[in-house]
């Protein structure tokens, strides 16, 4: 996947930008405030539909303009060049793929395979459950082609499922939703599963490069109910008295988390902000590899404000750990990181200054 020219208009401080990255690594620099992140985020959006800061109605489109766009150029890993845009109000949007309409965001985003680390990321780690069946959703999206399918089947159910619920029905009205979200639900969970058996020994390997006094990472799988006791029928049944009393489904694969587990350590609770960081960022790069070995080119790779984040021994592992595999990189900073001077690759430079980018 190469990038080759990013137009972003009204975005954030963006007001009208042209950025056209080398197939290499790519540094912007620019002090606070100047629209690094912006930059990054607008070539997130077309990747995921959304910023990893939020939604786009969360403050993304500039103020006082009714949208923001975003155009791309790229070539994929069989040499054809592709193209993209999307205007964006905040809560409608229009998308066009190789000069035709895209009928969904699913079908843009599943064009251009982006993986960012950014400051928040440690989330990955440290927050929700959500962040992290996102990423492995992510993953199986981009290289499972029976996946989308099987999700949108358990997520119609469950939306089905809860409605029901909230309307305290007749427990029978629930059989058949019931019997769909086993049918979807164990599928998504043997795929999610599958997944990350297989990053598993990825992941051991890149977190060894960036944290080998942890021991070899590992990685557990929670599917979302007690999956070594009952099936998720058996699971639903017992369920259900206490989800009519709350009103949706506390059970099944919309609840599914996973873990890094270091022998070393009793649990993640037990990691510093900096190794939570460098999880995150090793499970990134991890399924920026995996991705690879499966599609056979890496996804665009970009690296907000990485060196604020890691050390510049882990700064200078990370950075040659995703070049040496060819890979496109931008890397925002808001100075050039020292370890950019010595031979790591050669670096093209771009600066940014209220919303103004210029090659450096
Ligand atoms: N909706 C908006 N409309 C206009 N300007 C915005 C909007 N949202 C954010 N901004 C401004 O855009 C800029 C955002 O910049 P961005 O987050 O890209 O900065 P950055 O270069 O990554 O900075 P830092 O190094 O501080 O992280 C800020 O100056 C902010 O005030």
């Amino acid at each position: 996947m190469r990038l080759s020219r990013l137009d972003v208009q009204n975005l954030r401080c963006l007001v009208d930008v042209r950025f056209e990255p080398s197939p290499g690594l790519n540094l912007v620099t620019g002090g606070n405030g100047a629209g690094k992140t912006s930059l990054v985020e607008a070539v997130h959006l077309l990747g995921y539909g959304r910023s990893f800061r939020g939604r786009v109605r969360d403050g993304l489109v500039r103020s006082g303009q009714p949208a923001l766009s975003v155009y791309a150029e790229w070539m994929d890993g069989q040499g054809r060049s592709r193209r993209a845009g999307l205007r964006h109000t905040g809560s409608e949007w229009e998308a066009r793929l190789d000069g035709s309409q895209a009928p969904s965001l699913t079908e843009l985003c599943a064009e251009l395979a982006v993986v960012s680390f950014e400051p928040g990321s440690h989330e990955l780690i440290a927050g929700g459950a959500e962040h992290r069946r996102r990423f492995l959703d992510w993953a199986l999206f981009h290289v499972e082609p029976g996946f989308l399918p099987v999700w949108r089947r358990y997520a119609r159910a469950l939306k089905q499922r809860n409605a029901l619920l909230k309307r305290g029905p007749a427990a029978n009205a629930l059989d058949p939703w019931d019997q769909e979200l086993v049918d979807s639900g164990q599928r998504l969970s043997s795929l999610r599963a599958d997944y990350l058996a297989r990053l598993e020994p990825v992941l051991a390997t890149t977190a060894g490069e960036f944290l080998p006094e942890l021991g070899q990472a590992g990685l557990g799988f929670l599917p979302g109910w007690r999956q070594s006791d009952y099936p998720l029928a058996d699971a639903l049944l017992l369920a259900r008295d206490r989800d009519l009393a709350l009103g949706y489904t506390s059970v099944g694969p919309h609840r599914a988390d996973w873990r890094v587990d270091y022998p070393a350590l009793p649990g993640k609770e037990a990691l510093s902000r900096g190794q939570e960081k460098l999880t995150a960022l090793a499970c990134i790069l991890a399924q920026a590899r995996a991705f690879a070995a499966d599609r056979g080119e890496w996804p665009l790779v970009c690296l907000d404000d990485l060196a604020s984040e890691l050390d510049q021994t882990h700064l200078r592992h990370a950075l040659a750990a995703v070049l040496d595999s060819g890979a496109q990189v931008i890397l925002t900073a808001t100075e050039a990181p020292a370890v950019l001077t010595g031979d790591l690759a050669p670096v093209a430079r771009f600066h940014v200054e209220r919303g103004v980018l210029r090659q450096a």
